[in-house]
């Protein structure tokens, strides 16, 4: 029969299909055709299934590949260069200064790269990111076949990519035409933060993201100084100025907003504002502890990031996970906040809400693109194994992500990566190594 056929057979252990919390179905298939999930298949419908390849997880979890809502790909280059810093410093006098030495073209299709590798070795098949070089950006994720939201970023001064805030929007706008309607590859409008974009340079996006259709990324309120020098600039909180300048809506995804009111929280939700949290940056750069929980209470759609290689150090969205659902318990000294479902939601499901493409993918969903990732559960680390959920979030290591696909594609394969290659990956790596501590 037509419909029994598909082009793999994922016949999975576990599933979480994050339609539902809670939800694990035991030894399911799930069948992907053209790029598809075509089918879930009960235990019963597997056998009389027919497949040109049936990739059997037996000891694996399978569910939704994991949506990164904050990140710099490229700052894999700089890890590990400025640790121990508060932001400004950080920023300021370590990592500016290196990105204004070093960053290019091939610096970031070379740093991009190596991080699509590591995301895929930890279960991301979705990078939202933000940084200069957009066209190199794009050409890394095309080469390594990751969904790659492509952020041009604006600032008000100049960098190795841009002069002021005019030409990185001019430079933005003309890599995104070039992708226009790409499958795998969206462009963004970043302004960087409210302390580096102007009044006008905001209204400009505004307008921009309207006219072209396009999401909105930027970095806001991620510490107390950000809030506190905003108020002695502008004479009130960067969230409020922002909101005068049209910029809270559902095209805003917000990274950080660690510093917010209850009325702030009210507003973000009011205006349909995206939040990407990334906890483990914001522990690193100690710039506090967000109220997730109290964002979600309030219907705020909250998804999770890694940052920067260079403020994290890893890109490993799996402990990011874990960390959200404890920095939560923490801050609010409740044990219940953000538990393990919630946190798998965050990483998968809002984080494509966020981006628009919670129509396609984000949940094991008939219908949806087969972003899906396998997690073999079968070692010493998560056995026992009672709960898959509870393991995937609190046991669970990325050396325990053996598949990833995108688009149906399988980029990753028992840990080996398929479109990338990893001698090459450590070698452009390296020779950047030896580049930067010649400069
Ligand atoms: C214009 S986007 C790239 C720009 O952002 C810098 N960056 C990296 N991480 C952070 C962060 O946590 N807060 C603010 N800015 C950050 C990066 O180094 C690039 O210059
Ligand atoms: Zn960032």
């Amino acid at each position: 029969m037509e419909n029994n056929r598909f082009d793999q057979l994922l016949c999975a252990r576990w599933i979480i299909t994050v339609e539902q919390d809670g939800v694990v179905l035991e030894n399911h298939a799930v069948g992907i055709k053209d790029g598809r999930i075509a089918a879930i298949l009960s235990p019963a419908q597997i056998a009389a299934a027919d497949a040109t390849e049936r990739v059997m997880l037996d000891n694996h979890v399978l569910m939704p590949g994991l949506v990164n809502l904050h990140g710099h790909s490229a700052m894999t280059l700089l890890r590990g260069m400025a640790d121990d810093k508060a932001l400004m410093d950080w920023l300021q006098n370590h990592i500016w200064p290196a990105e204004g030495k070093h960053v290019s073209e091939q610096f970031v299709f070379d740093g991009a790269l190596l991080a699509m590798g590591e995301m895929f070795r930890s279960g991301t098949t979705t990078i939202n990111d933000m940084y200069f070089f957009h066209d190199a950006m794009a050409r890394a994720g095309l080469q390594a076949g990751m969904r790659t939201f492509v952020g041009c970023s604006i600032l008000e001064f100049p960098s190795a990519y841009g002069q002021n805030a005019d030409d990185y929007i001019a430079k933005g706008l003309a890599d995104a035409a070039n992708y226009q309607g790409n499958e795998l590859i969206t462009f963004t409008l970043a302004p960087h933060a409210p302390y580096t974009v102007s009044d006008d340079t905001f209204r400009k996006v505004v307008a921009l993201a309207d006219e072209h259709d396009m999401l909105i990324h930027c970095h806001i309120h991620e510490t107390q100084d950000e809030v506190n020098g905003g108020v002695a600039e502008h004479g009130v909180r960067p969230l409020a100025r922002l909101d005068k300048l049209g910029m809270l809506s559902p095209r805003l995804i917000a990274a950080h907003m660690v510093h917010l009111n209850d009325e702030e929280i009210a507003l973000c939700a009011e205006r349909g504002v995206a939040i990407a949290h990334n906890p483990t940056s914001n522990m690193k750069l100690a710039s506090g502890i967000a109220p997730v929980q109290q964002l979600l209470d309030a219907g705020v759609t909250v998804g999770i990031g890694t940052d920067g290689a260079a403020s994290n150090n890893k890109l490993d969205m799996l402990s990011e996970t874990r960390m959200g659902a404890l920095l939560a318990k923490v801050g609010t000294l409740n044990p219940v906040a953000v538990p393990a479902a919630t946190a798998i939601r965050m990483a998968t499901q809002l984080g494509a809400n966020a981006l628009h493409i919670g129509d396609k993918v984000g949940s094991v969903t008939v219908g949806k693109q087969a972003d899906l990732i396998a997690v073999d559960l079968a070692q010493i680390e998560t056995s026992p194994s009672f709960d898959p959920i509870s393991h995937i979030v609190y046991a669970a290591g990325r050396e325990q992500v053996s598949h990833v696909w995108v688009n149906g594609r399988k980029v990753l394969s028992e840990r080996t990566l398929t479109t990338l290659d990893e001698a090459d990956l450590k070698a452009r790596a390296d020779a950047w190594r030896v580049r930067i501590l010649a400069k």
